[in-house]
């Protein structure tokens, strides 16, 4: 019997295309601002290298990753359920999402992580230590990205940005996503091979993350895909583990005015012998702070496309959808709304 080789990619094909690598050593800074403004305009999406996070800060909190997700699931459980913040395992929100993934949340309070750590490490103190460093380290490359952004778009308030995610109340998260290697059914009896990828070929599926940017890196295992604009086609994101990737999220679309568009991406199942970790920074406002697009960007030529919201209640509504929804939609203006520019 021949079974037609099943593909995981069903929805949308793949294709190979360079991702946007921005050299954060470069010494044009109006050049470079200018590239980072170019890679979130037409990807949502880019590398950045060069970045300057020292390479011991990123193997500590991959070694407490790995010796956390390690345990027994018994073990792993007293750091759960995810009600959103803890371990979680399959399990993604509260809407019924799934994925071949288990993880952990975090609040990026330090208060709260060294909270947390009891329940997670036999020395919570190291494994706090090791996610603050992080946590330390990839928020001054965030901020450093967006006030490069903030002079790219010639935006006189140059920390317009950074300054959500730099307050001390900042909503800001860190997340451990840990894809186990899934079986290979390559040998097996062909009706499971075509099971397994219709049950569930996904890691992590389909979305765009709400805050306004993320700061994601992986070890040695691919999995990441980016969507490229609306053309139907999924992006394989080469692993690299000594750089990051950063994705716009849709509060930043939103203070744009819709000029960068937020990435939607996916992890597919892990089918490697070795699984796959990755480490992902989401820099978030206070929740009492308003987002709505910036004065610079609105001119009767583009009107605010989006109502101001706080991200207290972005997330509220973000957390009563699914994964895959289009949260933005909820707060767009529709163009019945503006009033007509008079002749
Ligand atoms: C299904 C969900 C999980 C999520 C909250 C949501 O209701 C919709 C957005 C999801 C997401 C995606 C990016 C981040 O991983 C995340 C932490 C976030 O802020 O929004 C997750 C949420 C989650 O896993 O709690
Ligand atoms: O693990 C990955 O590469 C993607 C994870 C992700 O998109 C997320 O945690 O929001
Ligand atoms: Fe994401």
């Amino acid at each position: 019997m021949v079974v037609a080789s099943p593909s995981p990619l069903r929805t949308k094909k793949t294709k190979a295309v360079g991702i946007p690598t921005i050299d954060l050593s470069s010494s044009c800074r109006s050049k470079l601002s200018e590239s980072i403004v170019k890679a979130c305009e037409e990807y949502g999406f880019f590398k950045v290298v060069n970045h300057g996070v020292p390479k011991q800060v990123l193997a500590r909190l991959e070694d407490q990753g790995a010796g956390f997700f390690a345990k027994s699931a018994a073990e792993k459980q007293r750091a759960g359920p995810a009600t959103p913040f803890g371990y979680g395992s399959k399990n993604i929100g509260r809407n019924g999402d799934t994925g071949e993934l288990e993880y952990l949340l975090l609040h990026t309070n330090p208060h709260t992580i060294s909270e947390r750590s009891k329940a997670i490490s036999n020395d919570p103190s190291k494994f706090s230590c090791a996610v603050n460093d992080y946590i330390e380290a990839v928020r001054d490359l965030a901020c450093a990205i967006l006030d490069l952004v903030a002079e790219g778009l010639w935006i006189s308030d140059k920390y317009i940005f950074s300054s959500f995610i730099r307050d001390a109340h900042s909503d800001s998260l860190l997340r451990l996503n840990h894809y186990p290697p899934i079986k290979d059914t390559k040998d097996c009896d062909p009706s499971l091979q075509l099971h397994q990828f219709r049950s569930n070929p996904i890691g992590f599926g389909e979305h765009s993350d709400p805050q306004i940017l993320t700061i994601l890196r992986a070890n040695d295992v691919g999995g990441l895909q980016i969507s490229l604009h609306d053309n139907g086609l999924w992006v394989p994101v080469p692993p690299d583990p000594n750089e990051f990737f950063v994705i716009v999220g849709d509060a930043f679309q939103a203070l744009t005015n819709g000029r960068f568009k937020s990435a939607r991406h996916r992890a597919l199942a892990n089918s490697s012998v070795k699984p796959r970790m990755s480490t992902v920074y989401f820099g978030a406002p206070p929740l009492n702070a308003w987002i709505s697009p910036i004065p610079e960007m609105v001119s009767p030529q583009n009107p605010s496309l989006y109502k101001p919201f706080t991200w207290g209640e972005y997330k509220k509504a973000a957390y009563s959808l699914r994964l895959g929804d289009s949260r933005l939609d909820l707060f767009k203006i529709h163009n019945a709304d503006h009033k007509p520019l008079s002749p």
